[in-house]
């Protein structure tokens, strides 16, 4: 046997960094500017141990574009480098310097926040840059600066120059087919896209901001004169409201920075989370609960996940759980890696850890604010309810905490847990099975006779109108099985809710056949299936009733989900109600004529009650309307 170790040739691995280590190009300027950020930080850390102990400055990062050169330059005033140094963290690929600091340092006051780990992101440059320079002085008294300088071949120079600043200036000489960032805006937006919080301040062109007048000059109505002063434009703000204590932050340093994350949102968020783990991993933020309205889907894509805050990505979908993409706010771990691919993200163990926690905190914190003060709970469960049904619909772990919380909201007005609803309507709506029956509206205005009709039966009906709802009902059936859902419209109230005693029937079997023909011809044969119970009196004496079963599997299937059943044909019930006396009496007509028109007539007003009566039917119902007064 032998043994041996596998070669890589750096002439071949070099192109596969610069061209496919990361998707987005952009992303070099995140690299540059977190590894100056880097430098400055490390400096701080050496002068808090007494290991440094010249003048610090003010450390800063700067951009600087020079159109003209067709340069970009990340400058730095942090720790340099010597020669050796670029000897060994820049000339090795893959060896971090970030990495050995933080072992190095490990314990010490800001150590934690270096943001590299895998040394490669430096080489990020070559994606956009067609010749790289770094110019560097060391933070060691008496260092010689230096030039490293290489066109990606991959063969490089290094050469003795004068730099007289400490630290460190990364020289791109942007190429041919990336000019695009060459423009001030392009650079811009990538700053403020990943840059937006770093710990350290970034600096990119100019501003002009109003003073006062230092001469004391005073303007018409006696305020000290303005005028016009061009500064630094910072890009950063260096400590977002994540990285404070929420004891140092008010309601209101919420909501500002909820508006600092999203100028585009003008909608106030309802109630936040701040987030604050040191075990089993680290990881700081704020959650923010939309208002969530019927459409689910433009809520996405509003969680910033930031590493160190190092901004990450925006698209968080399968790193937190699909329900929590509904939130807003930022995630921040070290624990997350800078992302070399998405699928990296997604596979990493801290990643998933992260997600449960959240998972757990999000429920913990509606379990609070429920226990805490209820009415207010209540008042916000409108926004709240899509997504706690979502939730509870596609996490088991939410689900099981979430079953204390979820509100379910009479036509009456009052919110009830499932427990407590089911409690004040065992009484009446427990049907002959011992099913507790829960009658549920989508469309008070719509279904108002059924919900008249069962109210003055003495039961209750639920509003429940999410988008979500026909999943999370079945869901909930599901999870207690002495429920069951069933829309007041889908059957007549005694077959909903079935009771022993049946109510005998004014026609006989034979009478019922007799008529049957006529109804069957006032309606659409396919769509409608004619059926006789005998119902109260009082009653209407024709329902149309749509399955509970087959209507919940067609709204399933519109939302996704229950896909597997094929298209389902719309159909419908006519319940004849045969002990209405408009209905017992049409036995009695002997006029053909008379008793189909009749019968047209009480049919289309069953439709016409469910706004189902439409066009040319809608006219002729009219007409006959004018012809009988
Ligand atoms: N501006 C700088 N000032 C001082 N040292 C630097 C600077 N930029 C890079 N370095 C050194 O070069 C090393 C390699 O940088 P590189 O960006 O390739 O990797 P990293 O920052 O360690 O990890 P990552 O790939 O996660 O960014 C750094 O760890 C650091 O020691």
């Amino acid at each position: 046997m032998k043994k041996g170790q596998i070669n890589v040739q750096t002439e071949n691995i070099f192109p596969i960094i610069k061209k496919f280590l990361y998707s987005d190009h952009e992303i070099f300027l995140r690299e540059l500017v977190s590894n100056a950020v880097d430098a400055t930080q490390k400096l701080r850390v050496l002068s808090s141990s007494g290991e440094f102990k010249g003048e610090l400055g003010d450390l800063k990062v700067e951009v600087i574009l020079d159109k003209d050169a067709r340069t970009l330059t990340i400058r730095d005033n942090g720790v340099g480098m010597t020669a050796d140094e670029i000897d060994k963290y820049i000339n090795q690929i893959a060896f971090s310097g970030a990495e050995e600091f933080v072992q190095q340092y490990k314990g010490k006051e800001g150590a934690e926040q270096i943001i590299g780990h895998f040394g490669l992101g430096f080489y990020s440059a070559f994606m956009v840059a067609e010749r790289v320079q770094i110019q560097t002085l060391s933070r060691h008294e008496g260092s010689q600066s230096v030039q490293w300088e290489s066109n990606g071949n991959p063969e490089f120079t290094i050469e003795e120059i004068e730099k007289k600043d400490r630290g460190t200036d990364i020289v791109l000489y942007i190429a041919e087919d990336s000019l695009e960032f060459l423009e001030e805006s392009r650079i811009r937006g990538i700053l403020d896209k990943y840059c937006k919080f770093l710990p350290i301040p970034v600096v990119f062109g100019k501003e002009t901001i109003k003073q006062d007048d230092p001469s004391g000059e005073k303007d018409e109505e006696g305020n000290p004169k303005k005028i016009d002063v061009e500064q630094e434009r910072q890009i950063n703000n260096t400590a977002p409201a994540w990285t404070k204590s929420p004891s140092e932050l008010t309601d209101e340093d919420y909501k500002s920075f909820y508006h600092e994350l999203y100028p585009m949102t003008f909608e106030e968020p309802l109630f936040h989370i701040h987030l604050n783990v040191d075990y089993p991993f680290n990881l700081t933020g704020i959650l923010f609960f939309p208002k969530i309205k019927e459409n689910v889907e433009v809520q996405r894509n509003k969680i910033q996940l930031y590493s160190n805050q190092v901004f990450i990505t925006d698209s968080v979908e399968n790193i937190v759980p699909d329900f929590l993409t509904l939130l807003h706010g930022v995630i921040d771990s070290p624990d997350i890696p800078l992302n070399v691919s998405r699928s990296y993200l997604q596979a990493d163990s801290n990643v998933k850890k992260i997600s449960a926690h959240i998972t757990k905190k999000v429920a913990d914190k509606l379990r609070e604010m429920f226990n805490k003060d209820r009415k207010d709970f209540e008042s916000k469960w409108n926004d709240l309810k899509v997504f706690v049904e979502y939730g509870i619909l596609s996490e088991d772990k939410f689900a099981e905490k979430a079953e204390k919380f979820v509100l379910l909201n009479s036509t009456e007005g009052g919110f009830y847990t499932v427990e407590e609803y089911k409690e004040k309507i065992k009484a009446s709506q427990t049907d002959k099975n011992d099913k507790v029956v829960i009658l549920y509206t989508n469309d008070k205005d719509g279904q108002y006779s059924f919900v008249k009709s069962a109210k003055e039966r003495g039961y209750d009906v639920l509003e429940m109108n999410s988008p979500l709802t026909p999943h999370f009902i079945s869901k909930l059936e599901q999870t207690d099985t002495d429920i069951s859902f069933a829309r007041v419209d889908s059957d007549s109230l005694d077959r909903l809710i079935q009771k022993e005693e049946e109510l005998p029937s004014k026609l006989t079997k034979e009478q019922e056949e007799a008529i049957k023909p006529v109804f069957e011809e006032a309606v659409d044969k396919v769509k409608f299936t004619v059926q006789f119970q005998s119902m109260s009196e009082k009653d209407a004496p024709i329902i149309i009733t749509q399955p509970e079963f087959i209507r919940r599997m067609m709204e399933q299937q519109k939302l996704g989900g229950a896909g597997f059943m094929g298209a389902f044909p719309e159909s419908y019930n006519l319940v004849v109600n045969s002990n209405h006396p408009k209905i017992s009496s049409l036995v009695e007509v002997e006029d053909e004529a008379v008793k189909k028109n009749t019968v047209k007539q009480l049919a289309d007003l069953a439709l016409l009650s469910q706004g189902m009566l439409k066009g040319e039917a809608l006219d002729k119902f009219i007409e006959r309307s004018i012809e009988l007064v």
